[in-house]
């Protein structure tokens, strides 16, 4: 797992987002507008070329394996690669999600790019967004919690379109966090779920310390 620490300011982590946020959310309209494009053949093959040229711009630095997730010194969390909150990530819808002491809470909307069924959001897009949910929800007192079990329910269609959900930590047993979480529509809850969440045993960062207590750690913004 990719932990590590860059030591850079609050300011810098928001000059950074400030160049990237602008550039994913352009990829996520390419993404939609690929989707649902009916320009000639002609022209999405023209495009194909177009985009091929700015993928080899990319890659003329790139940094091997995934993003990771860096923190700051002050355990500041840089999670942009990740397919749900990643500030990089055009996979990423993506979720902005409100945290206080054991719940985790975000709106958001869901388009063509997450399609399962016909017109219904994917249940599987519903499984990753819920699960970073229960994550976020374990870990707002600081301590990082890994999924163990997740079991989804699925009461009725989730329409692509203007979505909430919510996360709430239920009880703490020793290292175990249960979470229950929801996905709504405008009619009421739509998806359900249940989470085991783990905190793994001696849990160490990579520079090879003990988490600082929790008051001391952020994790994220
Ligand atoms: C610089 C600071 C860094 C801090 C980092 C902070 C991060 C948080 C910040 C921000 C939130 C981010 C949010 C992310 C959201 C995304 C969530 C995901 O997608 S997570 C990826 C998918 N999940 C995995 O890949 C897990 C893979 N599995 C494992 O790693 C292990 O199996 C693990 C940790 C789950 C358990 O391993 P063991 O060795 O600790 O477990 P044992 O000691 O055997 O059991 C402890 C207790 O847990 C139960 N248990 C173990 N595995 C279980 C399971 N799979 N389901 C249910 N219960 C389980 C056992 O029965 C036991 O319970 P009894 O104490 O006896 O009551």
């Amino acid at each position: 797992m990719d932990f590590r620490i860059e030591d850079i300011t609050e300011e810098e982590i928001d000059r950074r987002l400030s160049v990237v946020e602008p550039l994913t959310d352009s990829v996520r309209q390419l993404v939609d507008a690929v989707i649902r494009s009916e320009v000639s053949d002609e022209r999405l093959a023209a495009a194909k070329e177009k985009v091929d040229a700015i993928v080899a711009d990319l890659r003329e630095q790139q940094r091997p394996g995934s993003f990771g997730t860096p923190y700051t010194k002050e355990f500041i969390g840089m999670p942009w690669g990740n397919a749900a909150v990643g500030a990089r990530n055009a996979v990423a819808p993506p979720l902005r999600i409100q945290r206080s002491p054991g719940l985790a809470e975000c709106e958001m909307v869901l388009g063509a790019a997450y399609e399962g069924p016909g017109g219904c959001v994917h249940g599987g897009v519903a499984a990753l967004l819920l699960d970073q949910l229960v994550g976020e929800a374990a870990s707002t007192d600081g301590l990082p919690s890994f999924t163990g079990t997740l079991t989804v329910k699925y009461l009725r269609p989730t329409l692509l379109g203007p979505l909430s959900a919510r996360a709430e930590v239920t009880r703490r047993e020793g290292r175990k966090t249960f979470v229950h979480a929801t996905m709504s529509d405008a009619d009421g809850v739509t998806v359900e779920a249940d989470a085991i969440m783990i905190c793994p045993k001696d849990f160490v960062l990579p520079t090879g310390d003990a988490l600082p207590p929790a008051a001391d750690r952020r994790l994220d913004r």
